[in-house]
């Protein structure tokens, strides 16, 4: 793992543009434990749920909370991870909310709406989306075929928008979202496997689906602040402070699967998703 430590010019240009990409953070030889994990674990495969896009396309996603000894729970409490996330959210105690893990499979792997992270997490009734971040790791590679992630450049500064349900998923509200793509540049955010990339909770971003014959896995991590205490979320993950380990403790500890009494998301329980 890269020993991450942000320049002034990096927190500079995230505070300015709402996002801020890190190439090459992971080595080759961990992007290739973790996704080797992804695709070889029966945990992580059992606690999947499909989510739809609007056209009945799916993401195969995994949702947990609390991080753990496996490799992705000592991936997102590395010293590198959590001092870059400390760096850009400022002070105040760094805690893990959850860790998704995308799996966009080639042809049927589906779209995201426009919508700022936050859309969801206010209706989790956090207060503060400053205090919010997310962390997006390719674990493939992203590209313009195989749906990745785009954002509006400094759309964060716009505050929340008023979210509502767009098939399963929390869409901002599109009169808002096209005066936003006239105002700001869009960017195609393009990643190597190992490449990270943080957004603010307040950036506006979507993708469109997979339609080309190669996946696009991801691992999304949001980390929160723990004076921002949520009222309605009820999982204490998002307000302990992460215990840290050191960046070698993902290779060092060897391939570990998570554990399946780990903390996951059921779908059902989530109020920002509509299950039909
Ligand atoms: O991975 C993607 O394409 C977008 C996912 C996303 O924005 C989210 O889960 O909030
Ligand atoms: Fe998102």
């Amino acid at each position: 793992m890269n020993d991450l430590k942000l320049s002034i010019e990096q927190k500079t240009a995230y505070d300015r543009d709402g996002y801020l990409i890190v190439k090459n953070f992971l080595t080759k030889e961990e992007v290739s434990l973790l996704y080797n994990l992804a695709t070889g674990d029966d945990v992580l495969k059992d606690k999947a749920f499909d989510f739809n896009d609007q056209s009945g396309k799916r993401t195969k996603l995994t949702l947990w909370f609390t991080p753990g000894d496996d490799a992705y729970g000592l991936l997102t409490r590395s010293e590198a991870l959590v001092q870059s996330v400390q760096d850009l959210l400022g002070p105040g105690e760094v805690c893990h909310f959850h860790s998704k893990l995308m799996q966009k499979e080639p042809q049927v792997g589906g779209a995201w709406e426009w919508h700022q992270d936050y859309g969801y997490w206010y209706k989790n009734g956090f207060l503060f989306p400053d205090a919010m971040i997310s962390a997006m790791l390719a674990l493939t590679e992203a590209t313009i075929q195989n749906g990745c992630l785009q954002v509006l450049k400094g759309s964060h500064k716009i505050g929340r928008i008023e979210h509502s349900f767009a098939g399963e998923q929390q869409g901002a509200d599109m009169d808002f979202v096209n005066e936003a793509i006239g105002r700001f540049e869009r960017v195609y955010v393009e990643l190597e496997p190992g490449d990270l990339l943080f957004f603010h909770s307040n950036t506006l971003h979507m993708s469109e689906a997979n339609t080309s014959d190669k996946p696009r896995w991801s691992m999304i991590s949001a980390y929160n602040l723990s004076y921002n205490k949520p009222f309605r979320e009820k999982n204490l993950s998002c307000i302990t402070p992460v215990q840290t380990v050191a960046n070698n403790a993902v290779m060092s500890s060897g391939v570990k699967g998570l554990s399946a009494d780990r903390d996951f998301l059921q779908k059902e329980d989530e109020i920002t998703l509509k299950v039909k």
